[in-house]
């Protein structure tokens, strides 16, 4: 190999003090001032993250092995599974998504993660931000040299292929809530606010600051603008790295350069910036200072953006006309190339032979360089990754103080009436109740009060209403928000039990007044007893049952996670009530007499028709169900 060959397939990481005069040596430190960007924040201290050998393997269940009908029809009686055939059982198969892939990020760049969709650009990332656990995941990730400790993944930022942000909110109000909840609790509330005002300043959202965000349905910012607003997201707590999955999906080739550029302009603050980038154009492609590309898992180039091109010609990889860097290196991950040199046989193990130059030239050098602790430039000099107790440190223990606790319930609580005043006052749903009410007050208008069965069947249908109309609307509450909440439990922004409260209590208002206003137009239209102290009692009590249907409803959402299903565990639940309920069945055997402890609608009916009994009435003492009024 000639000289420059020698130094192209180092692929421009050669040690800081190699002689290369273009070498990659870690960035010199960023200037102080730069560092403070929120001067009320701990200083911002710089990551160097090394990966080496990371692989991910995961098990897939291979059902092949059952056959499928139209192989069964075809099977010949020799060629058909036995029951013994293990073709039969389902297989478990490892898959092997990242295969020992080793790199090193330093402070002040950006180091792009290129390779064709499946390469395992993301399962990288979610490696690195300290996202993927199990036996799985081998090989060492080390941030200064130390793992991936809870302070220093708090010091991280990971910006997800989707925008998971709530779509009602404005930009101003996402990233001033966010600064809310992220910011520690002692920093004055203008501070939080000076704080979202710099990110929309940094990332330039200023033009949109008031525009909803909007999704599919809504129409709000643009989705350059959406992805800015992630960003900002990630930047209010000043993370030392920033992790990106994807940033310019989605974007045309001008905001992908002008959302690399912010991405450069805040790697030139110190900030180690790592970020996957699908298809950046060459002027993209040319603002990158490291370049990984993956193939199936497999490493294929670690090296400077601008020497890629020399490395894969020193392997023998020249393409046929002039291209955009990243085509070529996309090509080639894909196995397919337009190459000088390259016969049609040789075509299929293009791959198989980048892998093996790759072993062989470029990646003992990184990994030399992995080793080497001669260029971390941060090493032993900043607390992150040690157990320390230092005042900055406490503040991201995981126990948290009542007062942290209440301060992040009534964030949640003003952010949850924000996003949600839209749907808790509903049309639709006014209209549902609205509707009901006036249907039961005219099926049982003027009604005489002295009918026993009349009576007991509207207090029954007023039971099932108010048992199953809040649990359907709540059981939806927890799946829906899953992503976001999963996204900012893992930045530890709150504990579990106070989204919980705020939830609860944000929806009270409305599930409050939607059973007034109800039992409001039911209660004198239907001719209930007409007393003032009867009609408080019915809605005290009717308050009372929508808020444990409402709470049961958030607990099946929260425990099942998944909105259809468990939206049919509500329904199931909720008939099972109705049936337990009493109206139906008035002397349950001794057997079943326990069910009636777990039906809430049990107790909403027994109430009622407590308050309603009516003296003298002696059709109501036969009507009635022993268990309710007897006991
Ligand atoms: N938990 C999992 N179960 C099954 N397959 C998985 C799992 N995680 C990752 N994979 C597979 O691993 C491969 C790499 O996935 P990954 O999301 O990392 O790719 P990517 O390079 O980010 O793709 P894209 O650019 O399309 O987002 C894919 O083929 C994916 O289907």
């Amino acid at each position: 190999m000639s000289t420059a060959t020698q130094k192209a397939a180092f692929g421009g990481v050669e040690t800081p003090n190699g002689d290369s005069p273009n070498s990659t040596a870690p960035p010199k430190h960023p200037p102080r001032e730069s560092r403070d960007i929120h001067p009320f924040m701990s200083p911002s201290y710089p990551i160097t993250l090394k990966f080496m050998d990371v692989g991910y393997r995961i098990k897939i269940e291979n059902k092949q092995g059952k056959g499928s009908c139209i192989k069964k029809l075809f099977a010949t009686d020799r060629e058909s599974p036995t029951p013994s055939d293990p073709r039969r059982s389902t297989v478990l198969q490892e898959r092997t998504i990242l295969n020992g892939v080793t790199g090193i990020a330093y402070p002040g760049e950006i180091l792009a993660i290129l390779g064709p969709s499946g390469s395992g650009k993301s399962t990288l990332l979610n490696a690195l931000a300290g996202r993927l656990h199990g036996h799985g995941l081998t090989g060492t990730i080390l941030a200064n040299s130390s793992k991936l400790t809870k302070p220093i993944l708090r010091r991280a930022g990971f910006v997800t292929q989707d925008d998971v942000l709530y779509p009602n909110l404005t930009v101003r109000e996402t990233l001033v809530f966010c600064a809310m909840l992220r910011l520690p609790r002692t920093l004055p509330r203008e501070a939080k606010i000076a704080a979202a005002e710099t990110a929309i300043a940094e990332l330039g959202l200023g033009k949109c600051e008031d525009t909803i965000i909007g999704n599919s349905f809504i129409r709000g910012v643009s989705g350059g603008e959406r992805k800015r607003v992630s960003i900002a997201h990630e930047m209010l707590v000043d993370p030392s790295l920033l992790l990106l999955d994807e940033p310019t999906s989605g974007l045309d080739s001008t905001s992908a350069h002008r959302l690399i550029t912010v991405l450069g302009s805040l790697a030139k603050k110190g900030k180690t910036v790592v970020t996957s980038v699908h298809q950046p154009s060459s002027r993209v492609f040319q603002m990158f200072d490291k370049v990984l590309v993956l193939s199936e898992g497999n490493c294929l180039y670690f090296g400077k953006g601008c020497e890629a091109m020399r490395y894969f010609e020193s392997v023998g990889f020249v393409p046929s006309f002039p291209m955009n860097p990243a085509d070529f290196l996309l090509d080639l991950a894909n196995g397919v190339s337009h190459i000088d040199g390259v016969s049609e046989r040789d075509k299929p193990n293009i791959r198989q032979n980048l892998i093996h130059s790759y072993n062989t030239t470029l990646a003992p050098k990184v990994k030399a360089l992995c080793m080497d602790t001669r260029n971390n430039p941060t090493k032993n000099t900043h607390p992150m990754g040690r157990s320390t107790s230092s005042s900055k440190e406490r503040r991201y223990s995981d126990r948290v103080s009542f007062l942290d606790w209440f301060n992040q319930f009534s964030i949640l609580f003003q952010r949850s009436l924000k996003e949600r005043k839209h749907e808790s006052f509903n049309t639709l749903r006014v209209f549902q109740v609205i509707a009901a009410a006036l249907l039961a007050g005219l099926m049982w208008w003027h009604s005489d009060y002295r009918n026993v069965q009349d009576r007991l069947g509207l207090l029954f249908f007023i039971s099932i209403f108010w048992g199953v109309f809040p649990s359907f609307n709540s059981v939806f509450a927890f799946p829906q928000e899953r992503a976001i909440f999963m996204k900012e439990r893992a930045s530890g922004m709150y504990t579990l039990s106070s989204y919980f409260m705020s939830r609860i209590v944000g929806d009270l208002p409305m599930e409050l007044i939607l059973p007034t206003i109800f039992l409001i137009v039911t209660y004198w239209m239907g001719g209930l007893k007409p007393d003032l102290v009867a009609f408080l009692l019915t809605w005290l009590v009717i308050l009372g049952y929508v808020l444990v249907s409402q709470g049961l409803g958030l607990a099946l959402g929260a425990a099942i996670m998944d909105a259809k299903q468990a939206s049919t565990v509500a329904a199931v639940t909720m008939l099972a009530f109705v049936l337990t309920g009493g109206y139906y069945v008035h002397k349950v055997p001794a057997c079943m007499a326990w069910i009636k402890y777990i039906s809430t609608t049990f107790y909403c009916y027994r109430l009622l028709t407590r308050i309603h009994y009516k003296e003298g009435d002696d059709d109501f003492e036969e009507k009635r169900m022993d268990q309710l009024v007897g006991e």
